[in-house]
Order: C-alpha cells, then structure tokens, then sequence
C-alpha cells in the first residue's frame, strides 16, 4: 500500500515536471514566434518610393533646425586650428570632439544601424549593446559606401563661411558639438541615397540594369533624377528655414512678425540642398547602383 502511494506520488510529481517543461518550452518558442513575426512584419512593412520621400522631408526638419543651432555661435575658429603641439590630444579640437564622441556612440551601438555613417570609421570599438534586428534592406555591395571625407570638406570649406558670421566668443566645445549634429544630420540625409537607389532599383530593375551593366554614370544619373522632385524640395526647405528660424514674440501675428529676420538666412538653405545635399544624394545613389549586380 506504501509502495503503491509511493508510486503514485512520483509519477504525479513526473507529470507536474513533464507539464512545466512542455509549458516552458511552448512559452520559449510563443515567444519566439512572435519575435519573428515582429521583425518579418517590419520587414514586410516594405519600403516604397514615398515612404524613403517621406523619410527624407523630415529628415529636413532635423537639418534646418541643426543648422539654426550652429548659427547661435560666431565662427569660432579656434575650434578648427591644427594646435602647433598636442595638447592632451593631437589635432584640431573638431576631430578631437568628432572621434570622441563617435567612439562613444559606437559603443552605445549608433553604427549598427545601416542609416548611420561615422566619419571616422577606422578603429571604432565594438557596440556593446545587444545587436537590434535592423531588416535587411540595402544590397551588402552597396551598403558600406561612406562619402563622409567630402561631406566633411564642403562643410568645414563651403557651408561653414556661408552661413556663419566672423567672430569668437569662446564656446569650442559647443561649436564643435553643434558641427557634429550638422554634419551627423547632412550624412544621414545623403546616406539615406542608398535607400532611394535601392527603391528605384526593385521598382524597375529592367530600366537600371543595362546602364549598371555598362557603368554608365550619366544614364544611370538621368533614370534616377526628378527635376520637379528637387524643385518642390528646394522651395519646402526655403518656407521651412522662413519658419523654424523666425523670431517668436507673443505680441505680433504670424503675418506681421520679424519678416526678413531670420536665425538662418532662407534662400541660403535652398541654395545649401541645391548644390550640395541633392547632387550628393545623387552621387550615393549612382555608387549604390553600380554595386548592385556585384
Ligand atoms: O526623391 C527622389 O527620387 C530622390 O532621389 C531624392 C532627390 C533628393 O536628393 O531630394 C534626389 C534626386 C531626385 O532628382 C529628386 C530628389
């Protein structure tokens, strides 16, 4: 009677353990069902061609207002002088601030995601925070192009002395964090030209093929362009610097307030996507193409 109770006791207790690993590995697998489902429905939620136009409008706001932010500061160039001697650091402090902090934002995992370019990419260390499952939208030829050393000169050589009075009032250090966010902002927006060619790539790979087959820049550079695109782009970033850059009182309509005076000067933002955002996007979007058969 002791041994049967005995029995009876060990294949309840048997069926209990049976009846949590089961519970435990359907949980496991319920879980990880449904993590694919996540990411294969982020995958799903396919790019277009507005969706890539979509990102790229916004992307605006983020530019103007970085630019607004810049212009706070006079040209400080201290901020960009090769010291004589290192001091504590070799270089200029921009590179010294630049360096730092992507090294930071490597770690912190910045670079995983395939919008993100540093400006200097060699010996950044590792992220250290758990890989997230970015889809896999960008062909793997194509998705390291980095232009970043040009985007640096025509900022620091071009941009910079356009839109920024003379002067010095001190504040490297938030001059050079300012100049990050700019250029930060500036490459993500001319990187994203990856998206935009790989977009047009899937939605008429017939059209694109032969010129990438013959590595034809100028017909490659003619499929892609949309004059009225870049028309409507050059006159949204106008009205928006008019806009973000106004001076807000609390005693004047929108209509009468400090018209003509402006944080950054509108026309100059325009001019800004004309000859240098747009074409670089461009030139991305060509390397990109060119790479796409590889
Ligand atoms: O919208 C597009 O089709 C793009 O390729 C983007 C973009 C731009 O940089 O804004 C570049 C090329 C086109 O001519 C129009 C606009």
């Amino acid at each position: 009677m002791l041994v049967l109770a005995r029995l009876a006791e060990v294949l309840t207790m048997n069926l209990f353990v049976l009846i949590l690993v089961i519970f435990i590995l359907d949980g496991r697998s319920l879980t990880m069902a449904s993590k694919e489902r996540i990411v294969s429905k982020m995958g799903e939620k396919e790019m277009t061609l507005d969706t890539v136009r979509d990102s790229l409008i916004r992307q605006e706001d983020t530019i103007i207002f970085s630019l607004i932010e810049r212009a706070k500061f006079p040209m400080n160039s201290p901020t960009y002088q090769e010291p004589k001697s290192c001091v504590g650091f070799c270089g200029s402090l921009i590179r010294f601030f630049v360096n730092e902090t992507e090294s930071l934002q490597a770690k912190a995992g910045r670079y995983q995601n395939p919008e993100e370019n540093a400006f200097f990419p060699d010996h950044l260390p590792p992220s250290l925070v758990p890989p997230y499952a970015f889809p896999p939208v960008l062909h793997r030829a194509g998705a390291s192009i980095n232009v970043n050393n040009k985007i640096w000169d025509i900022y620091f050589k071009q941009l910079l002395p356009l839109f920024i009075i003379s002067g010095d009032d001190g504040n490297y250090a938030s001059t050079a964090s300012s100049d990050l966010n700019c250029l930060q902002a500036i490459s993500r927006r001319i990187h994203y030209g990856k998206f935009v060619a790989e977009v047009k790539y899937k939605d008429a790979p017939h059209d694109y093929e032969p010129a990438i087959r013959a590595k034809d820049r100028d017909a490659l550079m003619k499929l892609l362009t949309f004059k009225a695109v870049e028309e409507t782009v050059k006159k949204r970033v106008e009205k928006k610097a008019m806009i973000f850059g106004e001076e807000v009182t609390t005693n004047t309509t929108c209509t009468e307030s400090n018209e003509g005076n402006h944080k950054i000067d509108p026309p100059l933002v325009s001019r800004l996507y004309d000859e240098w955002i747009m074409p670089l996007t461009k030139f991305v979007q060509v390397e990109y193409l060119l790479r796409r058969l590889d």
